[in-house]
C-alpha cells in the first residue's frame, strides 16, 4: 500500500514535470535521464544481484536503437518495432551470457567488452544499413497513429520507466530476486539447493539486455536521428559507474547512480573533455570510501543505528518437532562403487566403496587431508569422480551436477559456511524451497495472486523449519549477523527445505559454541527421526560416537575401517591413524 502510494506520487510528479519546467530543454533532459535510468536499473539486476559483470551494455543499447529504428524506417509501427528491438536484445543478451558462461570475473568482462566493441564496429562500418557516423534519420514516433511531440514523448518514456521500475522491483522482492542474489553470493550453494546456475545467469543477462535495448530505442526516437558515435565503450563504463556509485544490488541505487552519471556532466559541462577522468575519479573514490555505493552506504548506516543487541545462542527460540513435510521419508539408498578422485595425478580419494540406506546416520571421519571433503564434494555433484560410480535409488548419478543431485534428493551443508549473506535468515531458508516453487517468471514479475499464495506458503514453511532448528526469532536478521553455530543451523534448515532424502553435513559443529553444539546434535537426531539419511563429516569425536549408527574411516584417501562406534573405537588402524586415539576410545557416552 505504502509502495503503491509512492509510485502514485512519483507518477504525479512525472506528469506535472513539463508544467513545472515548461522549457523543451528541460523536458529533453528529463527524457534522457529516464532512459538512462532504465539501462542502469536493468544493469543493477545483473551486476548487483546476480554478481555478473558487463562492460558491453552499450552494445545492447545500440541493438535496441538500430532494430527499432530500422523497423520503423521499413514502415513497421513504432510500438511493434520497439517490442521487436527489445526481444532481439533479450536474445543477444542470452547469447552473450552463453558465450561467457565458463568465464568469471575479468574473463566475463572481456567477453562483454568484445561484444560491445563488435557492435560498435558494425554500427560504424556497415554504413548502408546503420548510416554509420553520418547517422540514421527516423520517422516521428507515433502511438496508435498519433504523433508524439516532445512533451508526449516524455510522458511515454516516463510511463515506460515507471513500468520498468515496478517490474524490476517486483523481481527484486520475489524468488527471482532472491535466486539472483543467492547466485551472486555463492554459486555452489545455490546449486546445492537446486538452482540451475547456468540457466539463471542467462536469464539475468537477457533481462538486463532487454532493458538496455528498450532504453536504446527510446534514445533513438528522442531526436528522430542518431549516429554510431553514441555507442562507444565509455558509454558502457558510464552505465556501470551508475550502478556501482548508486549502490549495486540496492533498489534505490540505480536512481541515485543515474543522477550522478547524468546530471554531473551537465553541471560541469565546461569540463566535458575531462568527463571520463571525472567519472573514473568518482568510481575510484566510491570503491574506496563507499564500496556499497551511496544507497548501500546509507542503508548500512541506518541498519547499524537500529541494530539489535548481538545474537546470543542461548536466546534462541524453542525448537519444534519435525515439520510435516519431513515426515515419512523412505530412506533411499546411496551406493558408492570404487570411487576415485584424482587431482593432477594425486589420489585424494582412492577406491572407496560405501552404501547408505534407511534413516541411518553415517559418520565419515579421518585425519586432516584424508579425503572427507573430497568425498562429500563428489556425493553432492560438486566434483565428478575420476573413476567409479555413484548410484542413488538405483540410478547412476555419477555425472550429476549439484542442482540435479538436489533434485534427486541429495543436498549438503558446507564446512566453510556458504550462506547467502546478503539475504535474511528467512530468505536463506526460502531459497531452499527453490525446486518446489511452481510460479514462473510472469507471475513473479507481475506479483499475481498465485505468486502471493506461493510466497506465503513457503514463508510459513520456512518459519516452521526455523522453529525446528530453534532460530525462529532470528528470521528477519541478516544471515551474516548470526553467530557461527547459528549460521550452521540456518544452513541445515535451508538444506532441509529442499526436502532431501540424504542430507550431507560437512563439519556442522566446526566453530560452534558448546551450547550450539548441543543444539546441532539435537537437530541431527530429530532429522534422523524423520527418516532422512544423514552423512556426517565431523572432527568432534564425541558427536560422531554418540550420533552415528555406522562410521566409515578414511586415511590417505582410502577406507581403513567401517562399523559401529564400539567397533571403530577399538580398531587398531583407526587408533593408529589418530595417533594414539585416546580421543576415540574414551568417547562413547552411550546412545
Ligand atoms: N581441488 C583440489 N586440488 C588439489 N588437491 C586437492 C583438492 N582438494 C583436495 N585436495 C587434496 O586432497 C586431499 C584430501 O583433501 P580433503 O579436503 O578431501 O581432506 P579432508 O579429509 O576433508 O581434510 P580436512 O579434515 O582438513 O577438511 C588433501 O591432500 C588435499 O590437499
Amino acid at each position: 500500500m505504502k509502495k503503491g502510494l509512492l509510485y502514485l506520487l512519483v507518477a504525479v510528479a512525472l506528469y506535472f514535470f513539463p508544467w513545472l519546467f515548461p522549457n523543451s530543454y528541460y523536458v529533453h533532459m528529463a527524457q534522457g535521464f529516464l532512459y538512462t535510468y532504465i539501462v542502469v536499473a536493468g544493469l543493477n539486476l545483473l551486476v548487483g544481484l546476480s554478481g555478473q559483470l558487463s562492460l558491453g551494455h552499450a552494445g545492447f543499447y545500440a541493438i535496441g536503437a538500430y532494430v527499432t529504428g530500422l523497423c520503423t524506417v521499413a514502415g513497421m509501427p513504432f510500438l511493434l518495432s520497439l517490442l521487436l528491438g527489445v526481444l532481439l536484445c533479450a536474445a543477444a543478451g542470452g547469447l552473450v551470457a552463453m558465450l561467457s558462461l565458463r568465464a568469471k570475473g575479468p574473463y566475463l568482462a572481456m567477453v562483454t567488452i568484445a561484444f560491445g566493441l563488435l557492435v560498435e564496429i558494425v554500427a560504424n562500418r556497415w554504413v548502408e544499413v546503420t548510416g554509420g557516423p553520418a547517422g540514421l534519420y527516423l520517422p516521428e514516433a507515433r502511438l496508435f497513429g498519433a504523433p508524439l511531440g516532445t512533451v508526449s514523448y516524455y510522458w511515454f518514456i516516463a510511463v515506460v520507466a515507471l513500468i520498468v521500475t515496478v517490474l524490476i522491483d517486483n523481481l527484486f522482492t520475489s524468488r527471482f530476486g532472491r535466486t539472483f542474489r543467492a547466485m551472486g553470493n555463492s554459486e555452489v550453494a545455490a546449486a546445492t539447493v537446486g538452482v540451475h546456475v547456468r540457466n539463471w545467469k542467462i536469464m539475468a543477462f537477457a533481462i538486463s539486455a532487454c532493458t538496455a535495448g528498450l532504453a536504446g530505442a527510446l534514445f533513438a526516437f528522442q531526436n528522430a536521428y542518431f549516429n554510431s558515435d553514441t555507442f562507444t565503450f565509455d558509454k558502457s563504463i558510464l552505465f556501470l559507474v551508475g550502478v556501482i556509485v548508486g549502490g549495486a544490488g540496492t533498489r534505490l541505487g540505480p536512481l541515485v547512480g543515474t543522477v550522478v552519471i547524468f546530471l554531473l556532466p551537465q553541471w560541469v559541462q565546461s569540463l566535458y573533455d575531462y568527463h571520463l577522468l571525472i567519472f573514473g575519479g568518482i568510481l575510484l573514490v566510491s570503491l574506496i570510501a563507499l564500496p556499497e555505493g551511496i544507497v548501500g552506504g546509507v542503508e548500512r548506516l541506518l541498519k547499524e543505528r537500529k541494530k539489535l543487541p548481538p545474537a546470543a545462542g542461548e536466546e534462541s527460540s524453542q525448537e519444534a518437532d519435525a515439520p510435516s513435510q519431513m515426515d515419512n521419508k523412505a530412506g533411499a539408498a546411496l551406493t558408492v562403487d570404487s570411487v576415485v578422485m584424482e587431482f593432477d595425478g594425486f589420489r585424494a580419494v582412492d577406491d572407496i566403496n560405501l552404501s547408505i540406506s534407511g534413516s541411518e546416520v553415517r559418520g565419515l571421519i579421518g585425519p586432516n587431508g584424508s579425503g572427507k571433503s573430497t568425498t562429500v564434494n563428489m556425493l553432492s555433484g560438486v566434483y565428478v569422480p575420476t573413476q567409479g560410480k555413484l548410484r542413488w535409488k538405483g540410478v547412476d548419478v555419477t555425472n550429476y551436477p549439484p542442482h540435479r543431485m538436489a533434485a534427486a534428493g541429495i543436498t549438503r551443508t558446507f564446512q566453510n559456511l556458504q550462506l547467502f549473506h546478503e539475504l535474511t535468515v528467512l530468505e536463506n531458508v526460502m531459497l531452499g524451497f527453490h525446486m518446489h516453487y511452481r510460479t514462473g517468471f510472469t507471475a513473479n514479475l507481475l506479483h499475481t495472486p498465485g505468486f502471493w499464495r506461493e510466497e506465503k506458503r513457503y514463508r510459513d514453511e520456512s518459519i516452521r523449519l526455523l522453529h525446528f532448528v530453534g532460530l525462529a526469532d532470528k528470521a528477519d536478521e541478516q544471515a551474516a549477523n548470526l553467530s557461527y553455530g547459528q549460521q550452521r543451523l540456518v544452513e541445515i534448515a535451508r538444506a532441509l527445505a529442499t526436502r532431501p532424502d540424504l542430507l550431507i553435513l560437512d563439519e556442522p559443529a566446526a566453530g560452534a559454541s558448546m551450547f550450539e553444539v548441543d543444539n546441532i546434535v539435537r537437530v541431527i537426531r530429530k532429522v534422523k527421526q524423520s527418516g532422512i539419511s544423514i552423512l556426517l563429516v565431523e572432527h568432534h569425536m564425541e558427536i560422531v560416537m554418540n550420533v552415528c549408527d555406522t562410521i566409515t574411516v578414511l586415511d590417505f584417501g582410502k577406507k581403513i575401517a567401517e562399523g559401529d562406534p564400539a567397533y571403530i573405537q577399538s580398531h587398531p588402524q583407526v587408533i593408529e591413524a589418530y595417533l594414539g586415539g585416546e580421543e576415540v576410545t574414551q568417547l562413547v557416552v552411550g546412545k
